[in-house]
Protein backbone atom coordinates (compact mmCIF):
# COMPACT_ATOMS: atom_id res chain seq x y z
CA UNK A 1 0.00 0.00 0.00
CA UNK A 2 1.40 3.36 -1.03
CA UNK A 3 1.88 5.96 1.67
CA UNK A 4 -0.46 9.21 1.12
CA UNK A 5 1.62 11.02 3.90
CA UNK A 6 5.20 10.78 2.97
CA UNK A 7 7.48 12.27 6.33
CA UNK A 8 10.83 13.71 7.54
CA UNK A 9 12.38 10.67 9.18
CA UNK A 10 14.62 12.23 11.99
CA UNK A 11 16.56 10.90 14.91
CA UNK A 12 14.77 7.76 14.23
CA UNK A 13 11.42 9.26 14.28
CA UNK A 14 8.84 9.94 11.28
CA UNK A 15 8.00 13.86 11.58
CA UNK A 16 5.52 15.81 10.24
CA UNK A 17 5.41 19.53 9.63
CA UNK A 18 2.98 22.32 8.77
CA UNK A 19 3.90 22.70 5.18
CA UNK A 20 3.13 20.36 2.61
CA UNK A 21 3.45 19.62 -1.10
CA UNK A 22 1.85 17.95 -3.52
CA UNK A 23 3.50 14.00 -4.77
CA UNK A 24 2.47 13.47 -8.46
CA UNK A 25 2.37 10.38 -10.50
CA UNK A 26 3.94 10.98 -13.45
CA UNK A 27 1.69 8.19 -15.57
CA UNK A 28 -0.96 10.52 -15.27
CA UNK A 29 0.12 13.83 -13.08
CA UNK A 30 -2.12 13.19 -10.46
CA UNK A 31 -1.52 13.95 -7.32
CA UNK A 32 -0.81 10.45 -5.52
CA UNK A 33 0.39 11.91 -2.28
CA UNK A 34 1.72 14.76 0.40
CA UNK A 35 4.97 15.70 1.90
CA UNK A 36 6.12 17.29 4.70
CA UNK A 37 8.46 20.06 4.00
CA UNK A 38 11.50 20.27 6.05
CA UNK A 39 12.24 23.38 7.25
CA UNK A 40 15.18 25.31 9.25
CA UNK A 41 14.57 23.80 12.37
CA UNK A 42 14.02 20.10 10.67
CA UNK A 43 17.09 20.49 9.10
CA UNK A 44 18.69 21.43 12.22
CA UNK A 45 17.26 18.64 14.08
CA UNK A 46 18.22 15.96 11.39
CA UNK A 47 22.00 17.69 11.60
CA UNK A 48 21.99 17.37 15.18
CA UNK A 49 20.22 14.07 15.38
CA UNK A 50 23.20 12.85 13.00
CA UNK A 51 26.44 14.25 15.20
CA UNK A 52 24.82 13.17 18.38
CA UNK A 53 24.50 9.49 16.49
CA UNK A 54 28.48 9.96 15.38
CA UNK A 55 28.95 10.56 19.73
CA UNK A 56 26.79 7.34 20.44
CA UNK A 57 26.56 3.83 19.56
CA UNK A 58 27.23 4.24 16.31
CA UNK A 59 30.79 5.83 17.00
CA UNK A 60 31.85 3.25 18.82
CA UNK A 61 30.53 0.23 17.58
CA UNK A 62 33.29 -2.35 16.23
CA UNK A 63 33.71 -2.88 12.34
CA UNK A 64 32.47 -6.22 12.58
CA UNK A 65 29.07 -5.21 14.08
CA UNK A 66 28.35 -2.20 11.64
CA UNK A 67 29.24 -4.57 8.44
CA UNK A 68 26.18 -7.09 10.46
CA UNK A 69 23.87 -4.23 10.42
CA UNK A 70 24.31 -3.23 6.82
CA UNK A 71 23.96 -6.49 5.85
CA UNK A 72 21.18 -7.22 7.77
CA UNK A 73 19.93 -4.01 6.22
CA UNK A 74 20.52 -5.59 2.27
CA UNK A 75 18.85 -8.40 3.60
CA UNK A 76 15.66 -6.61 4.68
CA UNK A 77 15.54 -4.19 1.56
CA UNK A 78 15.28 -7.41 -0.83
CA UNK A 79 12.50 -8.76 1.87
CA UNK A 80 10.46 -5.48 1.05
CA UNK A 81 11.09 -5.71 -2.47
CA UNK A 82 7.80 -5.42 -3.59
CA UNK A 83 7.30 -2.04 -1.68
CA UNK A 84 10.48 -0.43 -2.93
CA UNK A 85 9.42 -1.30 -6.33
CA UNK A 86 6.08 0.02 -5.80
CA UNK A 87 7.30 3.12 -4.43
CA UNK A 88 9.96 3.88 -6.70
CA UNK A 89 7.27 3.22 -10.12
CA UNK A 90 4.46 5.59 -8.14
CA UNK A 91 6.86 8.23 -7.89
CA UNK A 92 9.01 7.78 -11.49
CA UNK A 93 6.36 5.98 -13.48
CA UNK A 94 9.00 3.94 -14.81
CA UNK A 95 8.59 0.47 -16.24
CA UNK A 96 8.54 -2.18 -13.11
CA UNK A 97 10.52 -4.27 -15.57
CA UNK A 98 13.20 -2.49 -15.27
CA UNK A 99 13.13 -0.89 -11.74
CA UNK A 100 13.23 -4.58 -10.88
CA UNK A 101 16.50 -5.54 -12.44
CA UNK A 102 17.98 -2.48 -12.10
CA UNK A 103 16.90 -0.09 -9.22
CA UNK A 104 16.13 -1.58 -6.37
CA UNK A 105 18.66 -4.37 -6.66
CA UNK A 106 21.12 -1.71 -6.67
CA UNK A 107 19.35 0.22 -3.75
CA UNK A 108 20.62 -3.16 -2.07
CA UNK A 109 23.54 -4.31 -3.95
CA UNK A 110 24.91 -0.69 -2.85
CA UNK A 111 25.09 -1.49 0.86
CA UNK A 112 26.57 -4.97 0.08
CA UNK A 113 29.60 -3.96 -1.71
CA UNK A 114 30.81 -1.63 0.62
CA UNK A 115 29.71 -3.60 3.71
CA UNK A 116 32.83 -6.34 1.60
CA UNK A 117 34.94 -3.53 1.13
CA UNK A 118 35.52 -2.16 4.91
CA UNK A 119 35.92 -5.35 5.74
CA UNK A 120 38.95 -6.62 3.25
CA UNK A 121 39.96 -3.34 2.33
CA UNK A 122 43.88 -3.04 3.44
CA UNK A 123 46.11 0.20 4.01
CA UNK A 124 49.30 1.51 3.71
CA UNK A 125 52.62 0.74 5.93
CA UNK A 126 56.26 2.02 6.30
CA UNK A 127 58.34 1.55 8.59
CA UNK A 128 61.33 4.37 8.79
CA UNK A 129 64.42 4.31 10.68
CA UNK A 130 65.41 7.40 13.26
CA UNK A 131 68.36 9.55 14.08
CA UNK A 132 68.40 7.88 17.30
CA UNK A 133 69.24 4.34 14.92
CA UNK A 134 65.95 3.02 16.30
CA UNK A 135 62.98 2.93 13.95
CA UNK A 136 59.23 3.94 13.81
CA UNK A 137 55.83 2.43 11.85
CA UNK A 138 53.82 4.38 10.25
CA UNK A 139 49.71 3.29 8.87
CA UNK A 140 47.40 4.53 7.56
CA UNK A 141 43.66 5.17 9.50
CA UNK A 142 40.71 5.50 8.09
CA UNK A 143 38.18 7.18 10.26
CA UNK A 144 34.68 8.59 9.29
CA UNK A 145 34.45 12.12 8.65
CA UNK A 146 31.56 12.89 10.44
CA UNK A 147 28.12 14.03 9.12
CA UNK A 148 27.70 13.88 5.13
CA UNK A 149 24.92 15.53 3.60
CA UNK A 150 23.13 13.74 0.21
CA UNK A 151 21.66 15.50 -2.14
CA UNK A 152 19.95 13.71 -4.37
CA UNK A 153 17.91 13.23 -8.35
CA UNK A 154 14.78 12.08 -9.67
CA UNK A 155 16.01 9.77 -12.06
CA UNK A 156 17.32 6.92 -10.26
CA UNK A 157 15.75 7.39 -6.59
CA UNK A 158 17.05 4.80 -4.55
CA UNK A 159 20.07 3.65 -6.18
CA UNK A 160 21.53 7.18 -6.54
CA UNK A 161 20.83 7.73 -3.02
CA UNK A 162 22.44 4.23 -1.51
CA UNK A 163 25.38 4.81 -4.15
CA UNK A 164 26.19 7.40 -1.44
CA UNK A 165 24.66 6.33 1.87
CA UNK A 166 25.92 2.75 1.49
CA UNK A 167 29.64 3.54 1.73
CA UNK A 168 28.86 6.34 3.98
CA UNK A 169 27.37 4.47 6.41
CA UNK A 170 30.05 1.80 6.08
CA UNK A 171 32.90 4.16 6.46
CA UNK A 172 31.13 5.01 10.05
CA UNK A 173 29.54 8.19 9.32
CA UNK A 174 25.89 9.37 9.56
CA UNK A 175 24.18 11.01 6.54
CA UNK A 176 21.34 13.66 6.23
CA UNK A 177 19.62 12.77 3.00
CA UNK A 178 17.81 15.48 0.38
CA UNK A 179 15.81 13.35 -1.95
CA UNK A 180 14.71 15.11 -5.48
CA UNK A 181 11.24 16.73 -4.59
CA UNK A 182 9.94 14.72 -7.31
CA UNK A 183 10.93 11.40 -5.87
CA UNK A 184 10.20 10.96 -2.07
CA UNK A 185 9.24 8.01 -1.42
CA UNK A 186 11.96 4.85 -1.51
CA UNK A 187 14.12 7.30 0.90
CA UNK A 188 10.88 8.00 3.55
CA UNK A 189 11.10 3.81 3.32
CA UNK A 190 14.29 3.08 3.94
CA UNK A 191 13.96 5.37 7.28
CA UNK A 192 11.26 2.11 8.32
CA UNK A 193 14.42 -0.17 7.24
CA UNK A 194 16.55 1.37 9.47
CA UNK A 195 14.82 0.97 12.27
CA UNK A 196 13.81 -2.44 11.72
CA UNK A 197 17.45 -3.81 11.52
CA UNK A 198 18.57 -1.73 14.56
CA UNK A 199 20.76 0.63 12.74
CA UNK A 200 21.36 3.61 15.60
CA UNK A 201 18.80 6.89 15.95
CA UNK A 202 20.41 9.64 14.45
CA UNK A 203 22.81 7.42 11.79
CA UNK A 204 20.05 7.84 8.97
CA UNK A 205 17.91 11.03 8.44
CA UNK A 206 15.78 12.51 5.39
CA UNK A 207 14.63 16.03 5.06
CA UNK A 208 11.83 16.48 2.25
CA UNK A 209 11.94 19.72 0.12
CA UNK A 210 13.42 21.37 -2.54
CA UNK A 211 16.82 23.27 -3.40
CA UNK A 212 16.56 27.41 -2.93
CA UNK A 213 15.34 28.04 0.21
CA UNK A 214 14.27 25.33 1.36
CA UNK A 215 15.48 21.71 2.65
CA UNK A 216 18.36 21.78 -0.20
CA UNK A 217 20.17 24.67 0.59
CA UNK A 218 19.65 24.42 4.40
CA UNK A 219 21.39 21.31 4.51
CA UNK A 220 24.34 21.91 2.49
CA UNK A 221 24.98 25.90 4.08
CA UNK A 222 24.43 23.68 7.71
CA UNK A 223 28.08 24.60 9.66
CA UNK A 224 26.86 21.40 11.04
CA UNK A 225 27.20 19.12 7.53
CA UNK A 226 31.11 18.51 7.38
CA UNK A 227 30.61 16.95 3.78
CA UNK A 228 28.72 17.06 0.79
CA UNK A 229 27.76 13.99 -2.04
CA UNK A 230 25.50 15.31 -5.06
CA UNK A 231 24.12 13.62 -8.28
CA UNK A 232 21.99 16.18 -10.41
CA UNK A 233 22.40 19.25 -12.73
CA UNK A 234 26.02 21.04 -13.35
CA UNK A 235 24.53 24.36 -12.02
CA UNK A 236 23.29 23.31 -8.77
CA UNK A 237 26.62 21.58 -8.57
CA UNK A 238 28.20 24.80 -8.94
CA UNK A 239 25.79 26.28 -6.31
CA UNK A 240 26.22 23.10 -3.58
CA UNK A 241 30.04 23.83 -4.69
CA UNK A 242 29.96 27.53 -3.49
CA UNK A 243 28.25 26.80 -0.37
CA UNK A 244 30.87 24.04 0.47
CA UNK A 245 33.82 26.66 0.06
CA UNK A 246 32.42 28.19 3.68
CA UNK A 247 33.82 25.75 6.03
CA UNK A 248 36.27 24.40 3.12
CA UNK A 249 33.96 21.14 3.04
CA UNK A 250 34.80 18.72 0.74
CA UNK A 251 32.55 18.00 -1.87
CA UNK A 252 32.07 15.40 -4.38
CA UNK A 253 29.92 16.10 -8.07
CA UNK A 254 28.32 13.85 -9.96
CA UNK A 255 26.41 15.81 -12.38
CA UNK A 256 25.44 16.64 -15.81
CA UNK A 257 26.58 14.31 -20.05
CA UNK A 258 26.37 14.71 -23.21
CA UNK A 259 27.26 11.54 -24.03
CA UNK A 260 28.60 10.47 -27.44
CA UNK A 261 28.46 6.89 -28.59
CA UNK A 262 31.23 5.66 -31.38
CA UNK A 263 30.36 3.00 -33.67
CA UNK A 264 32.97 1.58 -36.40
CA UNK A 265 31.80 0.13 -39.35
CA UNK A 266 33.82 -3.33 -38.14
CA UNK A 267 31.14 -3.70 -35.35
CA UNK A 268 28.74 -5.93 -34.00
CA UNK A 269 26.04 -4.41 -35.50
CA UNK A 270 23.21 -6.29 -34.02
CA UNK A 271 25.24 -5.14 -30.65
CA UNK A 272 25.43 -1.81 -31.10
CA UNK A 273 21.71 -1.25 -31.85
CA UNK A 274 20.54 -2.93 -29.04
CA UNK A 275 23.53 -1.07 -26.64
CA UNK A 276 22.83 2.45 -28.71
CA UNK A 277 19.06 1.78 -28.24
CA UNK A 278 19.38 1.03 -24.77
CA UNK A 279 21.36 4.10 -24.15
CA UNK A 280 19.77 6.31 -25.76
CA UNK A 281 16.26 5.01 -24.64
CA UNK A 282 16.64 3.60 -21.03
CA UNK A 283 14.99 5.28 -18.17
CA UNK A 284 13.23 7.42 -20.97
CA UNK A 285 16.70 8.59 -21.57
CA UNK A 286 17.20 10.32 -18.00
CA UNK A 287 20.91 8.97 -16.92
CA UNK A 288 23.22 11.15 -17.04
CA UNK A 289 25.21 7.90 -18.72
CA UNK A 290 22.65 7.90 -21.26
CA UNK A 291 24.04 8.45 -25.39
CA UNK A 292 22.46 11.81 -27.19
CA UNK A 293 25.09 11.86 -29.62
CA UNK A 294 25.99 8.54 -31.98
CA UNK A 295 28.99 9.38 -34.36
CA UNK A 296 28.53 6.08 -37.50
CA UNK A 297 31.29 5.85 -39.18
CA UNK A 298 29.86 6.41 -43.17
CA UNK A 299 29.57 2.80 -44.51
CA UNK A 300 27.26 1.84 -42.20
CA UNK A 301 25.63 5.00 -41.25
CA UNK A 302 21.96 4.74 -43.09
CA UNK A 303 22.03 0.68 -41.86
CA UNK A 304 22.23 2.05 -38.77
CA UNK A 305 20.15 4.60 -38.58
CA UNK A 306 17.13 2.72 -40.25
CA UNK A 307 17.69 0.05 -37.80
CA UNK A 308 17.54 2.89 -34.55
CA UNK A 309 14.49 4.03 -36.31
CA UNK A 310 12.67 0.63 -36.36
CA UNK A 311 13.85 -0.47 -32.60
CA UNK A 312 12.55 3.18 -31.39
CA UNK A 313 9.28 2.49 -33.25
CA UNK A 314 9.00 -0.68 -31.65
CA UNK A 315 9.07 0.46 -28.40
CA UNK A 316 5.86 0.17 -26.17
CA UNK A 317 5.14 3.29 -23.88
CA UNK A 318 3.60 2.41 -21.55
CA UNK A 319 2.70 1.94 -17.33
CA UNK A 320 4.67 0.35 -14.92
CA UNK A 321 2.77 -2.91 -14.64
CA UNK A 322 2.75 -3.69 -18.33
CA UNK A 323 5.22 -6.08 -18.58
CA UNK A 324 4.95 -5.07 -22.27
CA UNK A 325 5.93 -1.21 -21.26
CA UNK A 326 9.64 -0.58 -22.19
CA UNK A 327 9.83 3.12 -21.48
CA UNK A 328 7.97 5.48 -18.98
CA UNK A 329 7.17 8.89 -18.76
CA UNK A 330 8.82 11.76 -17.80
CA UNK A 331 9.71 12.48 -14.35
CA UNK A 332 7.31 16.49 -14.83
CA UNK A 333 5.58 18.11 -16.30
CA UNK A 334 8.31 20.50 -16.37
CA UNK A 335 10.71 18.16 -17.24
CA UNK A 336 7.83 17.03 -20.43
CA UNK A 337 7.92 20.80 -20.81
CA UNK A 338 11.81 21.28 -21.46
CA UNK A 339 12.34 18.03 -23.54
CA UNK A 340 9.35 19.25 -26.01
CA UNK A 341 10.98 22.62 -26.28
CA UNK A 342 14.11 20.56 -27.33
CA UNK A 343 12.42 18.58 -29.99
CA UNK A 344 10.81 22.18 -31.14
CA UNK A 345 14.52 23.18 -31.51
CA UNK A 346 15.78 20.80 -33.29
CA UNK A 347 13.63 21.16 -35.95
CA UNK A 348 14.40 25.50 -35.83
CA UNK A 349 17.68 23.96 -36.22
CA UNK A 350 17.75 22.07 -39.32
CA UNK A 351 17.08 18.37 -38.34
CA UNK A 352 14.93 15.63 -40.02
CA UNK A 353 13.32 13.93 -37.72
CA UNK A 354 13.75 10.37 -38.87
CA UNK A 355 11.38 8.54 -35.58
CA UNK A 356 9.40 10.38 -32.98
CA UNK A 357 9.50 14.08 -32.21
CA UNK A 358 6.03 14.66 -30.10
CA UNK A 359 3.82 12.87 -27.60
CA UNK A 360 2.52 10.03 -28.24
CA UNK A 361 -1.32 9.60 -27.98
CA UNK A 362 -2.52 7.66 -24.51
CA UNK A 363 -5.60 6.82 -23.32
CA UNK A 364 -7.90 8.69 -20.65
CA UNK A 365 -6.27 10.13 -17.50
CA UNK A 366 -3.37 8.75 -18.92
CA UNK A 367 -3.71 11.80 -22.00
CA UNK A 368 -2.25 14.08 -18.68
CA UNK A 369 1.07 11.94 -18.11
CA UNK A 370 4.46 13.23 -19.26
CA UNK A 371 4.88 11.16 -21.74
CA UNK A 372 7.01 12.04 -24.75
CA UNK A 373 7.85 9.81 -27.80
CA UNK A 374 11.51 8.19 -28.14
CA UNK A 375 13.05 10.65 -31.32
CA UNK A 376 15.91 10.49 -33.27
CA UNK A 377 17.14 13.18 -36.09
CA UNK A 378 19.95 13.11 -38.27
CA UNK A 379 21.39 16.01 -40.25
CA UNK A 380 22.15 19.19 -37.47
CA UNK A 381 25.41 20.97 -37.93
CA UNK A 382 27.92 20.24 -34.81
CA UNK A 383 27.33 23.82 -33.48
CA UNK A 384 23.40 22.85 -32.71
CA UNK A 385 22.24 23.23 -29.38
CA UNK A 386 20.70 20.13 -29.50
CA UNK A 387 24.12 18.54 -29.81
CA UNK A 388 25.89 20.39 -27.14
CA UNK A 389 23.10 21.00 -24.65
CA UNK A 390 22.29 18.10 -22.45
CA UNK A 391 18.57 17.26 -22.79
CA UNK A 392 17.80 14.25 -20.60
CA UNK A 393 15.37 12.91 -22.55
CA UNK A 394 14.36 9.74 -25.12
CA UNK A 395 16.12 11.32 -27.67
CA UNK A 396 19.83 11.36 -29.80
CA UNK A 397 20.81 12.68 -32.96
CA UNK A 398 22.95 10.42 -35.25
CA UNK A 399 26.18 11.55 -37.52
CA UNK A 400 28.30 9.89 -40.06
CA UNK A 401 32.28 10.35 -39.82
CA UNK A 402 35.08 9.06 -41.76
CA UNK A 403 38.49 9.30 -39.80
CA UNK A 404 39.17 8.66 -36.14
CA UNK A 405 40.83 12.09 -36.04
CA UNK A 406 37.43 13.79 -36.95
CA UNK A 407 35.34 11.60 -34.57
CA UNK A 408 37.42 11.94 -31.34
CA UNK A 409 37.44 15.77 -32.36
CA UNK A 410 33.81 15.96 -32.72
CA UNK A 411 32.79 13.85 -29.41
CA UNK A 412 35.25 15.66 -27.33
CA UNK A 413 33.93 19.17 -28.42
CA UNK A 414 31.50 19.15 -25.61
CA UNK A 415 31.59 21.01 -22.06
CA UNK A 416 30.18 17.86 -20.27
CA UNK A 417 32.59 14.40 -20.42
CA UNK A 418 30.85 11.54 -18.35
CA UNK A 419 30.73 8.53 -20.39
CA UNK A 420 31.13 7.21 -23.54
CA UNK A 421 30.64 4.04 -25.83
CA UNK A 422 32.47 2.97 -28.18
CA UNK A 423 31.48 -0.25 -30.73
CA UNK A 424 34.33 -2.11 -32.44
CA UNK A 425 35.47 -5.04 -33.33
CA UNK A 426 39.45 -4.11 -33.60
CA UNK A 427 40.59 -3.96 -30.35
CA UNK A 428 43.12 -2.12 -30.67
CA UNK A 429 41.50 0.77 -31.82
CA UNK A 430 39.17 0.90 -29.05
CA UNK A 431 41.97 0.92 -26.36
CA UNK A 432 43.22 3.82 -28.70
CA UNK A 433 39.77 5.79 -28.60
CA UNK A 434 38.72 5.03 -25.65
CA UNK A 435 41.94 6.32 -24.00
CA UNK A 436 41.35 10.14 -26.03
CA UNK A 437 37.95 10.20 -24.86
CA UNK A 438 37.63 13.20 -22.63
CA UNK A 439 35.61 11.21 -20.49
CA UNK A 440 35.08 9.16 -16.77
CA UNK A 441 33.77 6.13 -17.81
CA UNK A 442 34.58 4.48 -21.33
CA UNK A 443 32.63 1.16 -22.42
CA UNK A 444 33.46 -0.71 -25.32
CA UNK A 445 30.98 -2.95 -26.78
CA UNK A 446 28.49 -2.22 -23.68
CA UNK A 447 26.67 0.40 -22.03
CA UNK A 448 26.14 0.72 -18.27
CA UNK A 449 28.12 -2.46 -17.28
CA UNK A 450 28.51 -1.50 -13.89
CA UNK A 451 31.92 -3.01 -11.56
CA UNK A 452 30.88 -1.13 -8.40
CA UNK A 453 34.20 -1.55 -7.40
CA UNK A 454 35.33 0.45 -10.44
CA UNK A 455 36.02 4.50 -10.03
CA UNK A 456 32.86 6.22 -11.37
CA UNK A 457 32.68 10.13 -11.95
CA UNK A 458 33.15 12.67 -14.60
CA UNK A 459 35.14 14.94 -15.94
CA UNK A 460 34.91 18.38 -17.82
CA UNK A 461 31.69 20.08 -16.22
CA UNK A 462 30.24 16.60 -15.22
CA UNK A 463 31.61 16.09 -12.39
CA UNK A 464 34.37 16.68 -9.40
CA UNK A 465 35.99 13.23 -7.97
CA UNK A 466 35.11 9.80 -8.02
CA UNK A 467 32.71 7.31 -6.08
CA UNK A 468 32.96 3.77 -6.43
CA UNK A 469 35.22 1.20 -4.46
CA UNK A 470 38.07 2.71 -2.37
CA UNK A 471 37.35 5.69 -4.22
CA UNK A 472 34.38 6.03 -2.20
CA UNK A 473 36.82 5.01 0.41
CA UNK A 474 38.39 8.32 -0.31
CA UNK A 475 35.70 10.41 0.32
CA UNK A 476 34.05 8.94 2.76
CA UNK A 477 36.81 8.84 4.98
CA UNK A 478 39.51 10.73 6.64
CA UNK A 479 42.88 9.15 5.98
CA UNK A 480 45.26 9.88 8.95
CA UNK A 481 48.80 8.72 9.40
CA UNK A 482 49.55 7.04 12.63
CA UNK A 483 53.23 7.65 13.40
CA UNK A 484 54.30 4.96 16.42
CA UNK A 485 58.10 5.35 17.70
CA UNK A 486 59.70 2.02 18.52
N1 LIG B 1 22.34 12.54 -12.83
C1 LIG B 1 22.25 13.60 -13.55
O1 LIG B 1 23.14 13.97 -14.23
C2 LIG B 1 21.02 14.36 -13.49
C3 LIG B 1 20.86 15.47 -14.26
N2 LIG B 1 19.74 16.16 -14.20
C4 LIG B 1 19.60 17.33 -15.07
O2 LIG B 1 19.15 18.38 -14.28
C5 LIG B 1 17.96 18.92 -14.82
C6 LIG B 1 17.07 19.40 -13.70
O3 LIG B 1 16.72 18.34 -12.83
P1 LIG B 1 16.57 18.60 -11.28
O4 LIG B 1 16.14 17.43 -10.51
O5 LIG B 1 15.76 19.84 -11.14
O6 LIG B 1 18.09 18.76 -10.92
P2 LIG B 1 18.69 19.59 -9.80
O7 LIG B 1 20.16 19.55 -9.92
O8 LIG B 1 18.03 20.92 -9.73
O9 LIG B 1 18.22 18.81 -8.50
C7 LIG B 1 18.94 17.73 -7.92
C8 LIG B 1 18.82 17.84 -6.41
O10 LIG B 1 19.43 19.04 -5.96
C9 LIG B 1 18.52 19.76 -5.13
N3 LIG B 1 18.81 21.18 -5.26
C10 LIG B 1 18.43 22.02 -6.24
N4 LIG B 1 18.89 23.26 -6.02
C11 LIG B 1 19.61 23.19 -4.86
C12 LIG B 1 20.32 24.15 -4.09
N5 LIG B 1 20.40 25.43 -4.45
N6 LIG B 1 20.93 23.74 -2.96
C13 LIG B 1 20.85 22.46 -2.57
N7 LIG B 1 20.16 21.51 -3.24
C14 LIG B 1 19.57 21.87 -4.38
C15 LIG B 1 17.16 19.35 -5.66
O11 LIG B 1 16.15 19.63 -4.73
C16 LIG B 1 17.38 17.88 -5.92
O12 LIG B 1 17.29 17.15 -4.71
C17 LIG B 1 17.37 17.80 -15.64
O13 LIG B 1 16.54 18.27 -16.61
C18 LIG B 1 18.60 17.15 -16.17
O14 LIG B 1 19.04 17.82 -17.31
C19 LIG B 1 18.74 15.81 -13.34
C20 LIG B 1 18.83 14.71 -12.55
C21 LIG B 1 19.98 13.87 -12.59
O1 LIG C 1 25.37 3.16 -11.79
C1 LIG C 1 25.48 4.21 -11.15
O2 LIG C 1 26.07 4.25 -10.09
C2 LIG C 1 24.90 5.48 -11.61
C3 LIG C 1 24.21 5.60 -12.70
C4 LIG C 1 23.55 6.80 -13.19
C5 LIG C 1 23.69 8.07 -12.80
O3 LIG C 1 24.63 8.46 -11.97
C6 LIG C 1 22.76 9.14 -13.23
O4 LIG C 1 21.99 8.92 -14.14
O5 LIG C 1 22.78 10.20 -12.62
Amino acid sequence: MLADKILNFIDGEFVATDKWFDNRTPISNAVIGQVAEAGKAEVDAAVGAARAALKGPWGTMTLARRVELLEALVAEINNRFDEFLEAECADTGKPKSLASHIDIPRGAANFKIFADMVKNVPSEFFEMATPDGSSCINYGYRGPVGVIGVICPWNLPLLLMTWKVGPALACGNTVVVKPSEETPRTAALLGEVMNKVGIPKGVYNVVHGFGANSAGEFLTSHPGVDAITFTGETRTGEIIMKAAANGSRPVSLEMGGKNAAIVFADCDFDAAIEGTLRSAFANCGQVCLGTERVYVERPIFDKFVAAMKAGAEAMKVGVPDDPATSMGPLISKEHQNKVLSYYRLAVEEGATVVSGGGVPEMAGELSEGCWVQPTIWTGLPESARVIKEEIFGPCCHIAPFDTVEEVLEKANDNQYGLATAIWTTNVSRAHRVAQKMEVGIAWVNSWFLRDLRTPFGGSKQSGIGREGGVHSLEFYTELKNICIKL
